[in-house]
């Protein structure tokens, strides 16, 4: 796939620094993120519109807005989270970077350099996912954010919210970065927005995703409901909607580690590129500069590593654990479940998409009794699918209803 990777000079310095920083941040001190992020999940399923105590609504939009309230939490810190602008932007521009890849997939690769990028604009013009219109909204909040905490570097305030030890308040992903551009000139200005640009789609839209899975199989699924919530109850009434809680729910573990392997974001992964040769083991040599990925969709849908591989079984991973198998949870790695990929790259924020997921699902399963109005055959994957990508099928609604 040419013109995946940057060429020559490899990744920017942040892109090697950040996945360090996301396992010093939402991993080792994930508990510090808990209350606010439990907090921005009740907020917004404050929003939801009920008539006659029920509410229509996409599935996917649920999640999205759900996980892309409580992602900016840790990426943004609180205000910005409450900041329904933004959030828009957010959520606008995640989508309309995924239309204008999806857009631009279709150019021949000999015109790409003369008409991709006016084709890409031109595919979510006048949309609501117009990417240059949510971009400048989201420039205008992260310039706003960011001469505040110039201001507070400066003024000799500086709080000691960016220390990644030492304070019980939860690092702000994008204080940190501009900090580090700032105090110890790592990286430029520039390159902190590249950065949360990414992080934005590599948090909140796999972690939408996830949900948005899960929510649409539970729908289908009734008969998971009242177990699910018999293990909230137990864990929430013991502990409250904290890590240790969501490490308890290990049903939902093994509901949404089926709901993933079955509906994983994407069809490979674990992408690599040979920086020199490579000699594999059974002779074949890869080439320097040859993309490498595993087909993970086929892997793990194949009997030789699941049984009955394409029936839904949700308390699959369950069952295995109590049959003596190691890494059956659900931010386990493992060659026949590559969702969070494999390896030192694997992905660094799965324990806080697990535990967003879960708190997210607590709460709804909660709250509200889930049905499917007239969705129960439409796939899960959108026409918007490409390559090797999941998009999701936005005309997919539930119906939450109030218990
Ligand atoms: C259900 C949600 C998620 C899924 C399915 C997912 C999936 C992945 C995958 C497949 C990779 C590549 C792994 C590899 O190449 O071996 C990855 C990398 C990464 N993910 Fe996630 N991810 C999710 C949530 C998150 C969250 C919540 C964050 C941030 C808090 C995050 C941050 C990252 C970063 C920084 C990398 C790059 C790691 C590196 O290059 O070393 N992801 N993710």
């Amino acid at each position: 796939m040419p013109g995946y990777f940057p060429k020559g000079m490899g990744w920017p310095k942040i892109a090697k620094t950040t996945p360090g920083l996301i396992r010093a941040t939402v991993y080792k001190h994930l508990h510090r993120y808990m209350p606010s992020i439990n907090q921005a999940i009740i907020s917004q399923l404050q929003t939801l519109d009920f008539k006659d105590g029920e509410c229509n609504v996409g599935c996917f939009d649920l999640a999205y807005s759900i996980v892309a309230r409580s992602g900016s939490f840790a990426l943004v810190g609180s205000r910005l989270s409450r900041n329904e602008e933004y959030l828009k932007a957010v959520k606008d521009h995640i989508l309309g970077m995924i239309v204008t890849t999806r857009v631009q997939f279709l150019v021949p690769d000999c015109l790409k350099p003369y008409i991709g990028g006016l084709i890409g604009r031109l595919a979510t013009l006048g949309t609501s996912w117009d990417m240059h219109t949510s971009r400048k909204i989201m420039l205008k909040h992260f310039d706003a954010r960011a001469a505040e905490y110039h201001a507070e570097i400066f003024s000799g305030n500086r709080s000691s919210k960016s220390n990644l030890d030492e304070s019980d308040n939860p690092v702000e992903i994008f204080r940190w970065l501009y900090e580090s551009s700032v105090l110890r000139e790592r990286w430029t200005y520039a390159e902190v927005i590249g950065e949360m640009l990414l992080l934005q789609f590599a948090f909140i839209y796999t972690t939408s995703y996830g949900l948005y899975g899960a929510l649409a199989e539970l729908a289908r699924r009734p008969e998971y409901i009242a177990p699910l919530r018999e293990e909230i109850d137990l864990n929430f009434s013991r502990m409250g909607p904290t890590v240790p809680a969501c490490d308890g729910m290990v049903l939902m573990d093994s509901f949404l580690k089926e709901c993933q392997r079955l509906h994983p974001p994407s069809a490979l992964s674990a992408h690599r590129v040979c920086i020199s040769d490579l000699k594999l083991s059974n002779g074949i040599t890869l080439k320097q500069g040859s993309h490498v990925a595993v087909p993970s969709g086929i892997i793990q849908r194949s009997s030789e590593h699941y049984t009955n591989p394409d029936a839904f079984d949700g308390f699959r991973f369950v069952k295995r654990a109590a049959g003596g198998a190691k890494d059956s949870r659900l931010v386990d790695l493992s060659p026949d479940y590559l969702v969070f990929g494999m390896g030192a790259h694997a992905c660094p924020g799965r324990w806080m998409a697990s535990a967003l997921m879960k708190l997210a699902f607590a709460h709804i399963l909660n709250q509200y009794d889930i049905l499917l109005p007239n969705s129960t055959s439409l796939p899960l994957t959108g026409s918007l699918s490409f390559e090797e990508f999941y998009v999701p099928n936005f005309g997919l609604r539930i119906a939450v209803r109030r218990r």
